[in-house]
């Protein structure tokens, strides 16, 4: 796959899914590091590998399937991609975003993110939810941002606004849902940091992203965001903590990607039930088929 992606070679990959399946989606889902059971959920499934979907890039990392699913959600229609593409796989970062904006000429108007991710916020568990408010895109601070480029605006404007992103609508009625699903105990709302990975963070820079106010960090999800804020998606956001970042010279434990696989399992049906509920009380106007 090139490097420079035009409208036309996001529309050429919309086109064929529009031609695959009968489903109009408008809500997609990004699954994170071993999250992928999120698309179980999915009724009257129809999916595709990565590998047979024209200009996708490919999943390359453990606990990503690489699989696009469409299906429905209590009636909801929705398209969830079970495997996520990162900076450090090598992709740029415009390939990493790609099926968003494949996703915007789906008719998708909302974007869910979820990934793995570590806890920098001391009252934060291994195993608890965190409902994101905000971001850090360091990444981005550094010049290394999606939207570098030519502007496309068929798909949104040159500058576009960061505050406020992720809905407060929609994390309001979350909140309600995990009161009612009795998991309110291990759900928490924070500020998500993307760095670049793939390395974990040293423990000088665990206390730096601490001292910044990040409650948690993984190597993935703002671009995503920064893409669909730009093509006006609404958007929602879940990091599961799935192991605590290590900021002590005297801890002997140190992070691996098989023990965030681990941990994601341990919630796979709490965030299943929490996204279908989610997406269930959307107000969406649904025209499938
Ligand atoms: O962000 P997701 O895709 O959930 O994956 C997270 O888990 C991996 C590290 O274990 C990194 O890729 C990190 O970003
Ligand atoms: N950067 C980073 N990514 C993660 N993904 C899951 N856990 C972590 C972590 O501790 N650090």
């Amino acid at each position: 796959m090139k490097d420079q992606i035009c409208y036309d070679d996001y529309q050429k990959t919309a086109s064929w899914l529009l031609s695959q399946t009968q489903h109009r989606p408008k809500v997609a889902i990004i699954c994170g590091s071993g999250l992928g059971m999120l698309a179980d959920a999915l009724k009257c499934q129809d999916s595709f590998p990565y590998s047979d979907i024209p200009g996708f890039p490919q999943s390359t990392v453990q606990g990503h399937a690489g699989r696009l699913v469409f299906g429905e959600l209590k009636g909801k229609t929705c398209v969830c991609m079970q495997g996520r593409f990162h900076m450090y796989e090598g992709h740029s970062l415009c390939k990493t975003t790609f099926p968003v904006r494949v996703f915007k000429l789906l008719g998708v108007e909302t974007l869910i993110v979820t990934n793995a991710a570590g806890s920098l916020a001391d009252s934060y568990q291994v195993g608890d939810i965190m409902i994101i408010k905000d971001h850090i895109n360091f990444p981005g601070l550094a010049g290394l941002n999606p939207l570098n480029g030519p502007n496309d605006d068929k798909f949104g404007p040159r500058f576009p606004p960061m505050s406020g992103v992720y809905d407060k609508d929609l994390r309001k009625i979350a909140f309600d849902l995990c009161k009612s699903m009795g998991v309110s105990q291990f759900v928490q709302e924070g500020v998500y940091c993307m760095v670049g990975g793939p390395n974990f963070e040293s423990i000088a820079e665990a206390r730096l992203l601490h001292r910044l106010g990040v409650d948690a960090v993984g190597m993935s999800t703002a671009p995503e965001v920064v893409v669909a804020t730009h093509c006006g998606m609404r958007v929602f956001g879940l990091s599961l903590i799935t192991n605590k970042v290590v900021k002590s010279y005297n801890d002997t434990e140190s992070v691996n990607h098989e023990a965030v696989l681990e941990v994601s399992k341990l919630r796979s049906q709490t965030l299943q039930m929490l996204v279908t509920e989610l997406v269930s009380r959307m107000d969406i106007n649904n025209n499938t088929t």
